[in-house]
């Protein structure tokens, strides 16, 4: 393999003529004002090295990219009980979709749409109040991305929650069949906390790479979570990560990742490293169109597919 940095370059350059493309998030003033030409990569090793390019250090709203790390910090709170609650098939269907939970009874067929996020955050919030549980949130992220300059965008959760009508209905939905144990508004609270979660690309790699070192952060030592449950999340990664685009992205990747409307996503090479991309334009799915076509290219060069 040639050196990492200058793959991470190579594959930058060869984004020059697709950046710009995809949709940009609309349905908040913050998300729709941000620039479409932004494009960050970053890549950190279990070993310490580390790779970047382009606006790898400018912050951006990180979405459902959180909701990895809320499961994480839910399953080491509540354990395997969490999994009567949530399922861990993929859906088949976009993000914010309401239809099979009818027909299921309440229980989201995974952790990573929207209704099996906000059954996730009910968990964690159980025993405390809204604010401490986006505190204790924002805590984790902080640790395991060993920053404390990581912060919630205000502007973006204040947004999230006055437009935020379809997470209303998806959170009254589940609480009418029992599977949420708080007050919708403050289920909701904290979701929209966690999604206006921000860091940059360097960031958010670096807060991702204790999955690759299977619950160890391999370059603290730092014990996050227990090696199967590392797996576990990984395993949901690669088959609901991206909803009904999960099967592409194994498909044109093969590496466990997450998406995030604000353009960002997460990916994993198991014992070897952590990515994050972001450009803010998006497929039909929601994921971010030059970051993953990114990712395809880095995954060429490195030869870093699970497959
Ligand atoms: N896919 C996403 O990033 C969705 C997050 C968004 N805030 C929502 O809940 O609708």
């Amino acid at each position: 393999m040639r050196n990492l940095s200058d793959i991470v370059a190579s594959v930058h350059a060869d984004m020059a003529e697709h950046i710009g493309a995809g949709k940009v998030a609309d349905y908040i003033p913050a998300l729709s004002r941000v620039d479409p030409r932004r494009f960050g990569l970053a890549v950190v090793t279990c070993s310490g090295e580390r790779a970047q390019a382009g606006d790898a250090n400018v912050p951006f709203s990180i979405q459902s990219i959180s909701k990895v790390f809320t499961l994480t910090l839910a399953l080491e709170r509540v354990g395997a009980r969490l999994w009567h609650r949530v399922g861990r098939e993929p859906s088949g269907s976009p993000f914010n979709s309401i239809v099979q939970l009818e027909q299921e009874r309440g229980v989201p067929r995974n952790p990573f749409i929207n209704a099996g996020a906000l059954v996730v955050t009910d968990a964690l919030l159980t025993g405390r109040t809204p604010r401490k549980t986006a505190a204790e949130i924002l805590a984790f992220l902080r640790k395991c991305s060993g920053d404390r300059a990581v912060a919630i965008d205000q502007e973006v959760a204040g947004s999230e929650a006055q437009t935020g009508f379809r997470n209303a209905s998806l959170a009254n939905f589940i609480r009418a069949f029992g599977n949420l144990k708080n007050p919708v508004a403050e289920v909701l609270d904290v979701y929209f906390h966690q999604c206006a979660l921000s860091l940059s690309c360097v960031q958010l790699a670096r807060a991702g790479l204790f999955l690759a070192g299977d619950g160890v952060d391999p370059l603290t030592g730092a014990v996050v979570c227990r090696p199967a449950r590392a797996r576990r999340v990984k395993a949901l990664m690669m088959t609901c990560g991206h909803y009904d685009a999960s099967g592409e992205f194994a498909f044109k990747v093969g590496l466990p990742g997450k998406s995030g409307v604000g353009g960002g996503i997460l990916a994993i090479v198991p014992k070897q490293a952590a990515i994050a991309v972001w450009s803010p334009g998006l497929n039909a799915a929601g994921t971010s169109h030059v970051g993953a076509l990114a990712l395809e290219r880095l995954v060429e060069r490195t030869g870093w597919s699970v497959f």
